[in-house]
């Protein structure tokens, strides 16, 4: 049995990560961390994992020192967490680390978006931690930069056509977005009035995710992007439509094959050659649903994707990136079918 903490765990993401570790066989919670509720127990705070047994004398501690385990998640946001994770490394621990602060190798893209100066990065073995396009790389490494959440279905939705090289380097990401996205403190545009029966783009030309999703595409080949995300009013999920334009002359069968072999091997990545996907089939899911692939009479090639923001686009695939890191079965404490309808 491995022992595991979690920092942040009042968080949304933190919590996810406890309601999918319950049902994980290879490791124990040993610690989770919270500024403001040191002392309280885990059912007080999340309710809704009451009964289960591996959690019953789970506290929260507010003393991030005390930490001590073979791996920690860090579900803490943006600039916090390169405050906390350079002790863990020192003191050996693996760290899977869900914020921004270490997905970026050029910091200087980083300070452009974020707009915080970074504070480096440690002198060990960091992984963008995008299974399907990093393994090698995550089962070596100490240090785990968990994706962003919109990255990770936007990379899987167009990979295969950057690596191939048959479209240009001009792609549209249009993306809708729950509202869990935005972390569990409620603001004014997260205020239900202003979500409900609204579609509210936000960050136009200016998101932080535009440049994660660029570099990691320009790893396989050619990508300009252009992206712009939506507030939608649901709680998770996110539909991500991708325009994309074919420089060579495919058709969509050709397309569909190409797809299906790229992610051949990938449990959890699902193509569809025939229906859109829906946020319904993945939520609560590790799945990244991928389909579409129409194409106009312009040379217009579109690919939908759909993932569930809290699990894919986070904490699922930080159990993910840990069962790689421990060598255990990818899917241990992550196979599960969505909650359709
Ligand atoms: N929500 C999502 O869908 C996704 C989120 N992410 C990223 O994951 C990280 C966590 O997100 P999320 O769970 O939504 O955020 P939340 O705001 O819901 O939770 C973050 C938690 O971190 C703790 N925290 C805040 N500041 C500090 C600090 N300085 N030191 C220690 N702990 C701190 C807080 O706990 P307390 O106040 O109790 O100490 C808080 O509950 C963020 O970086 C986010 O960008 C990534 C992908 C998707
Ligand atoms: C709805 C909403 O506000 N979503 C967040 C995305 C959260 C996330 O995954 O971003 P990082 O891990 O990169 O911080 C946003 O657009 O900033």
């Amino acid at each position: 049995m491995k022992e595991v903490a979690i920092i942040g765990a009042t968080g949304y993401t933190g919590a996810e990560l406890l309601r999918l570790l319950a049902n994980h066989d290879k490791v124990d919670v040993a610690y989770i961390t919270s500024r403001k509720e040191d002392g309280k127990h885990v059912f007080k705070i999340h309710p809704h994992l009451k009964g289960i047994e591996k959690y019953k004398d789970l506290y929260f501690t507010g003393d991030i020192d005390k930490v001590d385990a073979d791996l920690v998640f860090t579900a803490t946001p943006h600039g916090a967490s390169m405050d906390i994770v350079p002790d863990f490394i020192e003191r050996g621990m693996k760290v899977i680390d869900l914020s921004g602060d270490y997905r970026f190798e050029d910091l200087s893209l980083y300070e452009k978006y974020y707009k915080i100066k970074h504070k480096g990065l440690p002198n060990v073995k960091i992984a963008y931690g995008l299974p399907e396009l990093h393994r090698e790389e995550i089962k070596e490494a100490q240090l785990v930069a968990n994706p962003g959440c919109f990255p990770t279905g936007a990379i899987l939705a167009v990979a295969p056509l950057v690596k191939e090289g048959i479209i240009e380097e001009r792609i549209i990401f249009d993306s809708k977005t729950g509202v869990s996205g935005a972390g569990v403190n409620p603001t004014e545009t997260t205020h239900f009035p202003n979500v409900n029966e609204n579609i509210n783009p936000y960050k136009i030309t200016t998101h932080r995710h535009t440049p994660e999703i660029e570099k990691e595409l320009k790893k396989l080949g050619k990508a300009k992007v252009s992206f712009t995300p939506h507030l939608a009013p649901i709680t998770r999920g996110i539909l991500t439509t991708a325009h994309t334009f074919l420089s060579k002359d495919v058709d969509r069968e050709e397309i569909i094959k190409l797809y299906e072999k790229f992610y051949n091997n990938e449990i959890f990545v699902r193509v569809f050659s025939e229906e859109i996907p829906k946020l319904t089939w993945v939520r609560g899911t590790n799945f990244c649903d991928i389909g579409g692939f129409k194409i106009d009479e312009h040379g217009r090639l579109v690919v939908i994707s759909a993932i569930d923001n809290l699990v894919k686009g986070a904490s699922g695939q930080a159990i993910q990136n840990m069962n790689i890191m421990f060598g255990f079965d990818e899917k241990e404490g992550l196979f599960s079918v969505g909650l359709n309808p």
